[in-house]
């Protein structure tokens, strides 16, 4: 497909089975070459929205379009590709490194699966492009998060993926793999891929998303990510789940006499007081500290 690519949802309501109402009304669309993170509290609807682009769960009213055609056909033609969350996967699964990533290409097979040699060349290519070539006879289960996570990037990359959806990719990864992924992705948005990746982590948001999908049931708010990531959206999507620090002075940055606010949804950032040792070591005396100042401050 050699047309520029658009995801379109449009009023997306999904309910499962025992009558849960997962998402309603969600809408939003993206155009190619865009990396967008799709962010909500645990239970917001951010899988439920991934298995519904990926054709998994059938909306209840409304539809996701990729190029103005259904899903249904944009997988038959293995435009999407899915990065799964670690949980999702029985790594008990004999199966080698080679072998998920060739996964990828079985859509590009007869079903036999005998892969041809332009199959391998692409498996080969992805598993480099994420460092995995060395690993590629490696039992899956014997890998580390983060060289798990690179495999099934390298599957979506042999699959030639051009929306490709990322469940969560930097959860329990290191900094720097972090950053390798990143790159990545900023490969496949040059390239013109649709690329939409549910994080967790905020802080990294605006460093590599151009656009933001704010989800809680249904879509709060998208949009390119300096318009839609201000304290009242974000307010709005985690509710008292963010933690909010204030800070008079910062070595984040010079100071200019401004007050410094940081917004994280990490369970347990590490805050150090003016003689460098640690404010708190454990939530519940954190809870009190946080009283004592806010008190201190009435
Ligand atoms: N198969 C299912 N049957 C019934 N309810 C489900 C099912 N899958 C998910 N849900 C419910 O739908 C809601 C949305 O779940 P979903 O997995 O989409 O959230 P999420 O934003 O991906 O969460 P997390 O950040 O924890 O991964 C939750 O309340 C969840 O309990």
């Amino acid at each position: 497909m050699n047309e520029p690519l658009r995801l379109v949802v449009d009023d997306v309501s999904v309910a499962y089975a025992n009558g849960h109402l997962a998402l309603r009304d969600a809408s939003f669309q993206l155009g190619a070459g865009t990396i967008c993170a799709l962010v909500g509290v645990n239970g917001s609807g951010k899988s439920t929205l991934f298995k519904s682009i990926m054709g998994f769960v059938k909306p209840k009213s409304g539809s996701v379009k990729i190029n103005g055609r259904p899903v249904r056909a944009a997988l038959k033609e293995h435009i999407v590709a899915y990065v799964p969350q670690a949980e999702e996967v029985d790594w008990q699964f004999p199966v080698s490194v080679w072998d998920v990533a060739m996964m990828g290409r079985y859509g590009a097979m007869n079903f036999l699966r005998i892969p041809r040699a332009e199959d391998k060349a692409k498996v080969e290519e992805s598993l480099r492009r994420v460092s995995m070539w060395e690993f590629k006879d490696r039992q899956i289960g014997e890998l580390s998060g983060g060289q798990k996570k690179r495999v099934f990037l390298a599957r979506a990359l042999a699959q030639g993926g051009r929306v490709i959806l990322l469940d969560e990719p930097f959860t329990g990864v290191d900094v720097k793999t972090e950053e390798a992924i990143i790159q990545l992705l900023r490969e496949l948005r040059t390239a013109g891929c649709i690329i939409l990746v549910s994080t967790h982590n905020l802080g990294s948001v605006p460093e590599f998303c151009d656009q933001v999908v704010l989800i809680n049931r249904t879509v709060l708010a998208y949009g390119p990510t300096c318009d839609v990531f201000t304290e009242q959206n974000l307010a709005a999507a985690f509710g008292g789940v963010l933690r909010q620090f204030q800070f008079e002075e910062s070595t984040i940055q010079d100071h200019d006499g401004r007050t410094v606010r940081v917004l994280t949804d990490d369970e347990r950032p590490l805050v150090f007081g003016k003689d460098g040792h640690l404010e708190y070591k454990d939530r519940q005396e954190h809870g009190e500290l946080l009283k004592k100042r806010r008190e201190e401050h009435e």
